[in-house]
Parts: structure tokens; C-alpha cells; sequence
């Protein structure tokens, strides 16, 4: 195996920058960026088998540099990575691959249009100006509507280009829409549903690495989605309980002392929870403990 270091490719800046630092540090891969520092070494030990840098890129490079090799694995935006089109594979160069989605930073690219616009369908876009800074995306999305538009590529704040009169539609990434709200615009058409990815190069040489770290985070994904669920109920309800509270392969029940009693423990979804217990109580369950999971393996 090559000493060359593995490279993470980690988001600089922006809204995903904090996200992935955490993600890798409760995996276990802890590193400290010196101010503008290019690269960091993740501290070695902590049963890694091998050499770790950690680089830190702009999102929207980090799956063209995924895909060059420049990094092995990366976190960004699986809309960066449908708009840099290495989700394809190209001539001499594989598509990149999408380990796992990272339960974080969920968006919607969409085609917007003023509200007091007349246009109802994508085909009413037919020789519109459309600002965006997914090109790619966009002329795509048009073409499967059969519709052309001249397109304005901007770098951001998109949203502004139809006031200063560049463009009769944009698109761009709605979280909550409260900036379409502000700019008086609407949702014409969703193009898709995007979340933050951990992708990698698919011809790295550290590929049992690339494994032991997806492992790491898959483990921190799960258990920042699931708390673990323990509580007590009448042996006759245990049938009933058991198909509120599955599990993820069955639930851990043990007898207890005092008789005709079970005590039940199973992961459940966190934004499930309050629902699960309430439908427990009212099987007469009782001592129903929430516990919060930092780290597992399943
Ligand atoms: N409301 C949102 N706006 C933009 N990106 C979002 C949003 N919600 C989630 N994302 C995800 O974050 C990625 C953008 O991260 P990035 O760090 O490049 O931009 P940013 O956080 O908006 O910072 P910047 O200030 O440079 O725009 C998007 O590609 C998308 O996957
Ligand atoms: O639906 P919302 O919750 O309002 O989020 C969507 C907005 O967030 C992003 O802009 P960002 O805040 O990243 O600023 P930018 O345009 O400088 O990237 C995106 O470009 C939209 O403008
Ligand atoms: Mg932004």
C-alpha cells in the first residue's frame, strides 16, 4: 500500500464547514486546522491504519478533485456533485462514488419565477433568461422539458437577479424559503432533493481506509438518528410492544423479577420517540427511558 497519505477533502468555509469537523472528530478523526492552512494531519493512533490528511477546499471543488484523485473521500453537497457531472462515468474517468448520505444539510433545487409572473408551466420558460449557479443542472432539467432558455451563470445570491432585471427566472437551493419569501418568488418546479454526501474517488489505493472511515461515520450517522429506548411492561402486552418498538433487528427483552413483568430495550428514530412512548403508556408500560446514543456498530 502506498505511504502517500489519505487525503479527506473537508468544505473550508460555509454552512457545511463546522458540519463535516464535527462528523469527523466524533468519528474519531481528530485533526487542528492552523488559520488559512491548506492541509492537517489527523492525529494518528485511535486504531487508524494509516496516515490521514485532511484538506480544506471550496464545496463545490471538492467532487471535481474527488474525481481527479486529488482526494480520496470528500464531504460535500450531492447537488455539487450532480452539477459538476462526475456522478457520470466520462471517457477514461469512472464516476465518483456516494458512500453515504450524512443526515445533514437537505435542500431542494428548484425553478423560481415572481409571484405575480404568468408562468404556469416549464414549457411558459421557452426563451426566458434563467439566473442559476447549477448550469448544468438547469440546462438538463430544460431539456427534459424540451424548453431553451439563455442561461445566466452566476457564482450566488441568485435570488436578486430577477429585481436587477438580468433575468425573468432563477434556479437555485430552497431550504426553508424564507428567501424566496423576501424576494417575492415562487416555486415553479422542484428539479430535486439534495443532502450532504461523503463520496470517494473510486481508483484510490487506501480503499480498506476509505472502508474503516465510512464504517466510523456510517456508526456516528445511525446513532445521531436513533435513541435507544428502555422501559418495563406486562408480559401480556409484550407482543404489542414489541411491534411498536422493533428495533433495528429485534428488541432485547429480559424478564424481570417481579412476575408477569418483561423489560424491553430497542433503538428507535429520535423524531419518533415522544409518539413511541405515548403509545407505549397506554399499553400500560411503565419506567420508559429515553437514552441518548453518541457512537455504534450494528
Ligand atoms: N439553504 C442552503 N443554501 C445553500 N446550500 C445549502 C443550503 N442548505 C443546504 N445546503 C447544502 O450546502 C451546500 C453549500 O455549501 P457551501 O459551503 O458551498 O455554501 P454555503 O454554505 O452556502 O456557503 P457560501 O456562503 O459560500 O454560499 C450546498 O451545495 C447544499 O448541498
Ligand atoms: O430557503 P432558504 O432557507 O432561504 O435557503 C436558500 C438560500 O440559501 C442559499 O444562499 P446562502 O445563504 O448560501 O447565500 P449565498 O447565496 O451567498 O450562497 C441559497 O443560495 C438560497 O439563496
Ligand atoms: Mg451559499
Amino acid at each position: 500500500m502506498s505511504n502517500e497519505p489519505l487525503r479527506i477533502g473537508v468544505p473550508s468555509k460555509g454552512r457545511l464547514s463546522e458540519l463535516a469537523a464535527e462528523l469527523l472528530a466524533d468519528a474519531g478523526l481528530k485533526y487542528r486546522r492552523q488559520d488559512r492552512d491548506l492541509f492537517a494531519r489527523v492525529k494518528a493512533g485511535g486504531g487508524l491504519d494509516g496516515p490521514i490528511d485532511v484538506t480544506f477546499l471550496r464545496t463545490d471543488d471538492i467532487p471535481v478533485l474527488c474525481a481527479e484523485g486529488a482526494i480520496d473521500i470528500g464531504v460535500t453537497g450531492s447537488d455539487l456533485v450532480e452539477e459538476a457531472g462526475v456522478n457520470k462515468a466520462v471517457a477514461d474517468r469512472p464516476a465518483v462514488v456516494t458512500r453515504m448520505p450524512l443526515s445533514m444539510g437537505g435542500c431542494r433545487l428548484a425553478v423560481c419565477v415572481p409571484d405575480a409572473s404568468p408562468v404556469v408551466t416549464p414549457k411558459d420558460l421557452a426563451g426566458d433568461r434563467i439566473a442559476t449557479s447549477f448550469p448544468h443542472v438547469t440546462r438538463a432539467y430544460l431539456n427534459s422539458h424540451g424548453v431553451s432558455c439563455h442561461i445566466v451563470e452566476l457564482t450566488g445570491s441568485v435570488e436578486v437577479m430577477i429585481a436587477l432585471g438580468v433575468a425573468d427566472a432563477i434556479v437555485d437551493l430552497v431550504e426553508t424559503g424564507s428567501t424566496l419569501a423576501a424576494n417575492k418568488l415562487r416555486i415553479l418546479d422542484t428539479i430535486g432533493s439534495y443532502e450532504t454526501v461523503l463520496i470517494q474517488n473510486p481508483a484510490t489505493k487506501h480503499g480498506a481506509l476509505c472502508d474503516q472511515i465510512a464504517r466510523r461515520i456510517e456508526g456516528v450517522i445511525i446513532a445521531r438518528g436513533y435513541s435507544l429506548l428502555e422501559y418495563n411492561v406486562p408480559e401480556e402486552s409484550l407482543a404489542e410492544a414489541e411491534k411498536i418498538t422493533p428495533g433495528f433487528s429485534s428488541p432485547t427483552v429480559n424478564r424481570l423479577e417481579e412476575q408477569g413483568w418483561c423489560a424491553v430495550r430497542a433503538m428507535v428514530k429520535r423524531g419518533e420517540v415522544i409518539g413511541v412512548m405515548e403509545r407505549l403508556e397506554k399499553l400500560g408500560a411503565r419506567a420508559i427511558l429515553e437514552t441518548a446514543i453518541k457512537n455504534c456498530r450494528l
